[in-house]
C-alpha cells in the first residue's frame, strides 16, 4: 500500500472532484474549476514523477463509477508549437555557437582577453537546415531556422509538408525580388539524404517503432564531421549511447539535446561531453504555454462535466486562452473520445 500523498484542497465543498498531479503556473485553470462547482485537490508531493502507486493512492477508490466505464483523456495540444519549435532553435544556437562552453569559461575566470581561435564555432547562414519529422513543432522550427538564418531546408516525413515547402519557395522569391540569395527547399526521398547533407538536424518526429533508435550509429556514421544534431522530440528517437560515442571520437559534432533516453537520467560519459549542450525537458516551458496547457486541461475536465462536446480543431484553441472571455462552450481535446454520459 503506497503512503498518503499530500495535497493542497481549493473549494473544499465543491461538488465535483477534480485531482491535479502536479501544481500548474497561473491561477485561471484553478479559477475555472473552483468557479463551476469543482473541489480541486492538487498533490503537493516535491517528488517530480509520481509512480502508478502514487496515482492511485490520490485518485482513491471515489472514481468507481469512472474507473468501470473508462476515463476520458484529454490533452492540450494547440499551445505547445512555437515554444518547442523556439527552444529547438535555442539549443541549435548554442550548440553551433558553443554558447554554454564559453559560459563556463568565462565563469571560471579563464578569459585573458580576445583571440582568433577562442570558440570557434558554426555559422548558420547559407547552410542546410535538416528537419526530421515536418509536423507543427518540425514546420515551426524549420520556419525559424529558414527566416532567422536563410538557411535552405532538406526535410524527411513520411507525408508532404506543403505549407512549409509553400512558405520556402515565398521567402525564396522575397529574397531573390531584393537582390539576396534565394533559400531553397527539397522534401528528401530517405533519412540518410537529410543526415548526409545537413549542416543542422533536428529531430521533430513523433516516438513509435519506426523512430526508436532512428539516429543510431551507421546513422551518426554518414553525417557530416561538424554536424549540430538536436533533438526536442522524445529521448528514445537516438540510441544515446551511440550517441556518447560518436561525441568522444568527434569533438566538432555537437548536440543540443531536451529529451534523454532514460530520463531523467543521462547515459554514462554524455554529462562529460564539452560538444553536448543538455537541458532538462523544457521545451514547452514557456510561461504562455505552461499557464495554457493548465487552462486547457481544466477546461477538458469541466467541459466533460458539462456535457459539453468536443471542440473542431484541438490545435486552434485561441478561444480558450482569453482571459477576458468566457471560454467556448467545448472540450478543447478530448483524445479518447469517450462521451461526456460515460462520467
Ligand atoms: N520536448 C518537449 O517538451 C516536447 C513538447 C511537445 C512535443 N514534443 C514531441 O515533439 C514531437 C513532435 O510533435 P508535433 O506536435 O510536431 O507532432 P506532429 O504529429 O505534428 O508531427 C510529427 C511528424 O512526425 C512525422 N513522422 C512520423 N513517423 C515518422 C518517421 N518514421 N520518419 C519521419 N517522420 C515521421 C509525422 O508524419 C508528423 O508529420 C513529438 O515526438 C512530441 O512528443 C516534445
Ligand atoms: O514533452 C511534452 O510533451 C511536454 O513538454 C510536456 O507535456
Amino acid at each position: 500500500m503506497a503512503k498518503p500523498i499530500s495535497i493542497e484542497v481549493w473549494n473544499p465543498s465543491g461538488k465535483y472532484r477534480v485531482v491535479s498531479t502536479k501544481s500548474m503556473p497561473g491561477t485561471r485553470w484553478i479559477r475555472l474549476l473552483t468557479d463551476n462547482d469543482c473541489r480541486l485537490e492538487i498533490c503537493t508531493e516535491a517528488k517530480t514523477i509520481l509512480s502508478v502507486d502514487d496515482i492511485l493512492a490520490l485518485i482513491g477508490d471515489r472514481c468507481d463509477a469512472a474507473n468501470r466505464n473508462g476515463i476520458a483523456v484529454g490533452n492540450t495540444p494547440g499551445v505547445l508549437t512555437e515554444t518547442t519549435a523556439e527552444l529547438a532553435a535555442s539549443l541549435t544556437l548554442a550548440a553551433a555557437r558553443r554558447i554554454v562552453e564559453a559560459d563556463q569559461f568565462m565563469r571560471a575566470g579563464l578569459y585573458e582577453g580576445w583571440l582568433p581561435h577562442l570558440f570557434v564555432g558554426n555559422l548558420l547562414k547559407g547552410q542546410t537546415v535538416g528537419v526530421i519529422g515536418a509536423g507543427r513543432i518540425g514546420s515551426a522550427y524549420a520556419r525559424m531556422m529558414i527566416e532567422g538564418f536563410k538557411m535552405n531546408l532538406i526535410y524527411y516525413d513520411l507525408y508532404q509538408a506543403t505549407r512549409l515547402e509553400k512558405f520556402v519557395t515565398a521567402y525564396g522569391q522575397f529574397l531573390k525580388a531584393n537582390g539576396e540569395q534565394p533559400v531553397t527547399w527539397k522534401r528528401a526521398a530517405t533519412m540518410e539524404d537529410v543526415l548526409r547533407e545537413a549542416d543542422v538536424i533536428s529531430l521533430h518526429p513523433v516516438l513509435d517503432k519506426t523512430t526508436y533508435h532512428l539516429i543510431n550509429p551507421e546513422r551518426l556514421a554518414i553525417m557530416k564531421k561538424d554536424a549540430v544534431l538536436v533533438n526536442a522530440s522524445r529521448g528514445p528517437v537516438i540510441d544515446e549511447v551511440a550517441l556518447v560515442e560518436h561525441l568522444k571520437a568527434n569533438p566538432m559534432f555537437r548536440v543540443g539535446l531536451d529529451v534523454f533516453e532514460d530520463e531523467p537520467y543521462m547515459k554514462p560519459g554524455l554529462a562529460d561531453m564539452k560538444n553536448a549542450v543538455v537541458v532538462p525537458h523544457i521545451a514547452s516551458a514557456s510561461k504562455w504555454t505552461r499557464e495554457g496547457m493548465a487552462t486547457l486541461a481544466a477546461l477538458n475536465v469541466l467541459g466533460k462535466i458539462k456535457g459539453y462536446p468536443v471542440w473542431g480543431n484541438p490545435n486552434q484553441v485561441e478561444p480558450f486562452l482569453k482571459e477576458s472571455a468566457t471560454p467556448p462552450p467545448a472540450c478543447p481535446s478530448i483524445v479518447n473520445g469517450m462521451p461526456s454520459s460515460k462520467l
